[in-house]
């Protein structure tokens, strides 16, 4: 009572703010004007604009202003970095909100995983809110650490911080009605329910929408993403470092429907985050492909505040948070200075604030897998004829190709005169031996293996190599370590990135895993030769993901992703 009669009172000027922005260049995002004034604080909210005197004054300089940058749909552990060090890498760049999908780590840790997240991401200057991860295993075609059905996550689901269910993968399950998807739905009712469903058209469509799905990030084409406004669904414009939409569907922004219409990253890696940046970045593309800058900055601000229900936030007006970002100009979108509840947070993309390490002492150890022998690495073959995943460059998809490849005495034999690699999926959470073996074109490593535990969305233990000695030295490398990346070649380990939170994050800053990573890279195409137009950590990740077409492999074996059904290897065996 008394703080709002105190804020009535200063913002109509019988009182001081105890901060004023003077002299700014504000982003109405209301109106679509940019109008010069002042901006009256107090405490956490913002509480007037116009004309105003503050205890403390900082000038602006006629800099423009604009709310704070929300990204709509991402996944912090796809940037290695703990929820802490995610935020100083984001912040500087001007988001103050984030929606967080924990799917990765949900399907590594179950409900332990979630916890961990909305816990370690409670005292920093960026607001992190959660979508429960509505698809643990993402499918039925692969084995995850967890298994979580609605009565696991009800407990959650009415956290002031929780906005409803994370992206619908299992599109079938929903559109055939399935009872388990139902139950989750029904949980979710009056919250926000994300969607995963980029091929799903006509009657299909009416059912996923009709289910309660009310947003779509996965479009890669206007005519999804514009069949999907026209039947009332939020579009989230994703630019990633997996997935680069924004070129593509800014195409099909206009001034009738860019209102609804935001961003997102979804997976995004610490190097991007650094260099690139963050939301500022899909700004500033946008602006570049002729979006005019105001409409950027509502599909950054207001537009997502309004399909997550952020009451509070993603405007400069009265009553609002005070999440500000002052930019140099409305062309680089150079971030100048970032509050939070109305705090200096960074300033010339610094974080002005430290950070202490969250308890994650329930979400490590997580590697649990059987010993894997040479013999368990064997590839039957009965012709030579083949099923091989072609990686396609800066992709998720890979292409099925059937290949005449080198065979001995009925058993897959390493040709190195070939392109063709061996990919081993290993279950690696209850140790059940589960191996998924497949063939891969066009990654082009040459004397070596790499292995990873990041393999989305079940993060198996994914292995790619020409030879048996060095992945099977891979995978006892990351199984060792408790999780993470690792090289090696001519029996040796060339370099380990560790991480030990759920085989997923780091616990080193930001800046650090960046650097690991890019001396990684660097090992990879140089010393291994990979193909300089995959990236091969990231290609990796996403070759054991069981919702992008065509082929991926999982613990469980190699899935043709169209016809949503297991396939031989040996290409005479299976109809296609
Ligand atoms: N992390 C992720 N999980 C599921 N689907 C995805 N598509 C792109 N990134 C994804
Ligand atoms: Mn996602």
């Amino acid at each position: 009572m008394y703080e709002l009669k105190r804020r009535i009172d200063i913002a109509a000027g019988r009182l001081r703010p105890s901060l004023v922005l003077k002299n700014g260049k504000i982003v109405n995002v209301f109106s679509g004007e940019i109008i010069e004034g002042d901006i009256a604080i107090e405490g956490e909210k913002i509480v007037g604009i116009g004309n105003y005197e503050g205890v403390e004054e900082i000038d602006l300089g006629g800099k423009y202003v604009s709310p704070g940058f929300i990204d709509g749909h991402v996944h912090i552990e796809s940037s290695m970095a703990t929820p802490e060090q995610f935020a100083r890498a984001i912040i500087p760049r001007g988001t103050t909100t984030i929606v967080a999908d924990p799917h990765e780590i949900a399907n590594v840790c179950g409900m332990e995983g979630i916890d961990y997240i909305l816990e370690s991401s409670k005292n920093i200057p960026l607001s992190v809110y959660v979508m429960l991860p509505s698809c643990v295993p993402a499918t039925p075609f692969e084995n995850a650490g967890a298994i979580l059905k609605a009565e696991d996550l009800r407990r959650l689901i009415n956290d002031e911080r929780v906005l409803g269910l994370g992206e619908l993968m299992d599109y079938p399950g929903v559109i055939k009605g399935e009872e388990d998807i139902i139950d989750k739905l029904i949980m979710a009712e009056g919250k926000t329910v994300d969607g995963h469903g980029p091929v799903i058209e006509g009657k299909d469509l009416n059912a996923y929408v009709v289910a309660g799905i009310k947003t779509e990030h996965e479009c890669s084409t206007p005519e999804e993403m514009i069949d999907r406004l026209r039947l009332g669904m939020y579009i989230l414009i994703r630019e990633g470092s997996a997935a680069r939409n924004l070129k593509t569907l800014i195409k099909a922004v206009n001034k009738e429907n860019m209102r609804r219409c935001l961003f997102c990253a979804d997976d995004k890696h610490p190097e991007d985050l650094l260099l690139k940046g963050h939301l500022d970045y899909n700004i500033r593309l946008a602006v570049e492909e002729g979006i005019n800058p105001i409409s950027a900055i509502q599909m950054a601000t207001i537009n997502a505040a309004e399909c997550y229900g952020l009451k509070h936030l993603g405007a400069i007006a009265p009553g609002y948070d005070a999440d500000i970002v002052i930019l140099d100009d409305l062309k680089n979108f150079k971030v100048a200075k970032v509050f939070k509840r109305g705090k200096l947070v960074a300033q010339d993309n610094k974080a002005l604030f430290s950070v202490t390490m969250g308890d994650y002492s329930k979400v490590t150890d997580t590697v649990n897998i059987k010993p894997v022998t040479e013999e368990d690495l064997r590839i039957k073959l009965e012709s030579d004829t083949a099923n091989v995943m072609r990686l396609l460059p800066h992709s998720l998809v890979t292409k099925r190709i059937i290949e005449k490849v080198s065979t001995e005495e009925g058993f897959f034999k390493y040709n190195k005169d070939r392109d063709i690699l061996k990919l081993v999926v290993v279950e690696r959470h209850k140790a059940t031996g589960n191996i998924g073996l497949g063939l891969v074109e066009n990654f082009h490593l040459k004397k070596g293996a790499i292995a990873s535990t990041i393999a989305h969305d079940s993060h198996n233990l994914i292995v790619i190599g020409d030879n048996d000695q060095d992945i099977l030295l891979a995978i006892e490398e990351v199984s060792k370590v408790g999780g993470g990346i690792t090289i090696a070649s001519n029996g040796k380990i060339l370099k380990t990135l560790k991480l030990p939170i759920a085989g997923l994050m780091s616990t080193e800053p930001v800046e650090n895993i960046k650097a690991d990573l890019e001396e990684m890279l660097n090992i990879a195409y140089e010393n291994l030769g990979v193909n300089r137009e995959i990236e091969p950590f990231m290609t990796l990740a996403f070759l054991a993901l069981p919702v992008i077409p065509d082929l991926k492999l999982t613990d469980m074996g190699l899935f043709d992703v169209k016809n949503f059904k297991f396939i031989e290897l040996d290409a005479t065996k299976d109809s296609i």
